[in-house]
């Protein structure tokens, strides 16, 4: 039997021991396994108290047994759960019993979702979504990948590549009828006006893109300065602990740390480098190539220098928002500068105020408040290979209606790559790899 025909199964509960361990079981043999466990097959639906035994009667445990019959199951094939004690034994003893049931196998990576998109139960966007959702840390990571999981993108991309469709068929209709009178010329410009519209329409929700990737990766924050500005310090300050070596020696921090920060519900991953400065030891030198290299990729610079020291507004290669800081603020007090903020990192004083510029920051970047946006690279491609197919199809109006309605089905193509619509095999391995087992 191939590997795909075969019943998968897996510890879907998370690492033990724990309260309670959940099995799930997904294919053609799923029902006679837990016939087999627990003596015989519940009503789909209805969790029931099962004494769980080897074929040779042996107890294993007790617990929930629920089953799920196909198509109205998460994969679509004929699914059980067995809730049973989270302990390691308790489990294993479970799985190998499953183990030697005939054509089951323990799922790969991501198996079930797989299944439940290869039997339609979801698409690829939605299935995207879970894994974020099952990864998400921060609430915005939460609500984005729901916004995902639910097919609330599904929808706009399946209804845009609609619109695509309908009009490549309108227009093909004119083909046909181009040398009889009776298909009104109004019927193009009608078409042609919608796809205006469908362009801009993208083209707001491709402008999303960024601001999709930076709630679910998270805003990177880069700490740049000279020596002893106190970069390390303001790392520690805002992760609450010692994650840096802070010393008064100039050149302490050579190699780049971060620290993963939950700001008011966003991912932000804070980067402490090395201080700047002219140097001929090697591996200061290293370091402060690395700390420019970092901030280079940052979409945010926190600017430090010691209250009364000019802060650097410009570094090479990097486009986006440089907040100067001035710190030491408890020694030195209000004296003036050309600084956004004073803070210090021992007295606490301007870190909340820190905290409130990094939000309104991350505000100002957000066109709506809708989270119905791209967040991964993938679909920031296809959605730039749809627009760029649809531009084509309205600025093209020199070259003939069938080049135009080739470029209409191109754009639509790229739409239903996203979704998983149109042939996406080749990406599928990369996308469940990124799964745990047991989902
Ligand atoms: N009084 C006071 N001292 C501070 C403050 N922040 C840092 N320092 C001191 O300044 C010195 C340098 O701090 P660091 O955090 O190591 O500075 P840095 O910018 O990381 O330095 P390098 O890693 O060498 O580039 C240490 O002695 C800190 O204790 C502050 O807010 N107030
Ligand atoms: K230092
Ligand atoms: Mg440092």
């Amino acid at each position: 039997m191939n590997a795909a025909n075969q019943t998968i199964y897996a510890l879907s509960s998370g690492s033990l021991p724990a309260g309670v361990a959940v099995i799930r079981i997904s294919g053609k043999q799923a029902m006679a396994a837990v016939e087999s466990l627990v003596g015989s097959v519940p009503a789909p639906r209805h969790a029931v108290l099962k004494t769980i035994r080897t074929r040779n009667g042996l107890i294993l445990d007790r617990g929930l047994v629920l089953t799920f019959a196909g198509p109205a199951s998460f994969t679509g094939e004929d699914c059980a759960e067995i809730h049973v004690h989270g302990g390691k034994a308790v489990v294993a003893s479970l799985l190998a019993e499953i183990a030697t049931f005939e054509d089951c196998r323990l799922a790969e990576h991501g198996e079930f979702s797989r299944r439940a998109l290869e039997n339609g139960k979801m698409d690829l966007v939605e299935v995207e979504g879970l894994a974020d959702l099952i990864s998400a840390e921060t609430e915005m990571q939460r609500r984005l990948a729901m916004e995902h999981a639910a097919g609330g993108l599904s929808d706009l991309y399946e209804n845009w590549a609609d619109r695509l469709t309908r009009a490549r068929a309108l227009i093909e209709a004119e083909l046909d009828f181009a040398d009889e009178d009776d298909v009104p010329g109004s019927v193009s410009d009608l078409v042609w006006a919608d796809m205006e519209r469908l362009h801009s329409e993208l083209a707001t929700h491709l402008s999303g893109a960024d601001f999709g990737e930076i709630v679910r990766d998270g805003l990177r924050i880069v700490i740049a300065g000279p020596p002893n500005a106190g970069k390390s310090s303001l790392l520690n300050a805002l992760a609450k602990r010692e994650v840096a070596i802070v010393t008064d020696i100039a050149g302490t921090t050579r190699d780049v740390l971060h620290v993963d920060l939950n700001i008011e519900g966003y991912a932000v991953r804070l980067y402490d480098t090395a201080g700047l400065r002219e140097t001929d030891e090697i591996v200061e030198r290293e370091g402060i190539r690395r700390a420019l290299k970092t901030v280079a990729d940052a979409d945010m610079v926190l600017s430090l220098a010691e209250i009364g020291e000019p802060a650097q507004t410009d570094f090479v290669g990097f486009t986006g928002k440089v907040f100067k800081l001035g710190t030491k603020a408890d020694v030195h007090g209000t004296a003036p500068g050309d600084y956004d903020l004073l803070i210090s990192s021992t007295s606490g004083a301007g870190l909340k105020e820190l905290h409130q510029l990094i939000i309104k920051d991350l505000q100002d970047r957000s066109s709506s408040l809708s989270l119905a946006l791209p967040s991964r690279l993938r679909h920031r491609v296809l959605l730039t290979e749809s627009l760029g197919a649809l531009s084509a199809a309205i600025e093209s109006e020199s070259l003939g209606l069938d080049i135009r309605a080739e470029q209409l089905r191109l754009s639509a193509n790229s739409l239903g790559r996203i979704t998983g619509r149109v042939d996406v095999e080749d990406l599928l391995d990369v996308i469940f790899s990124e799964f745990c087992i047991g989902k």
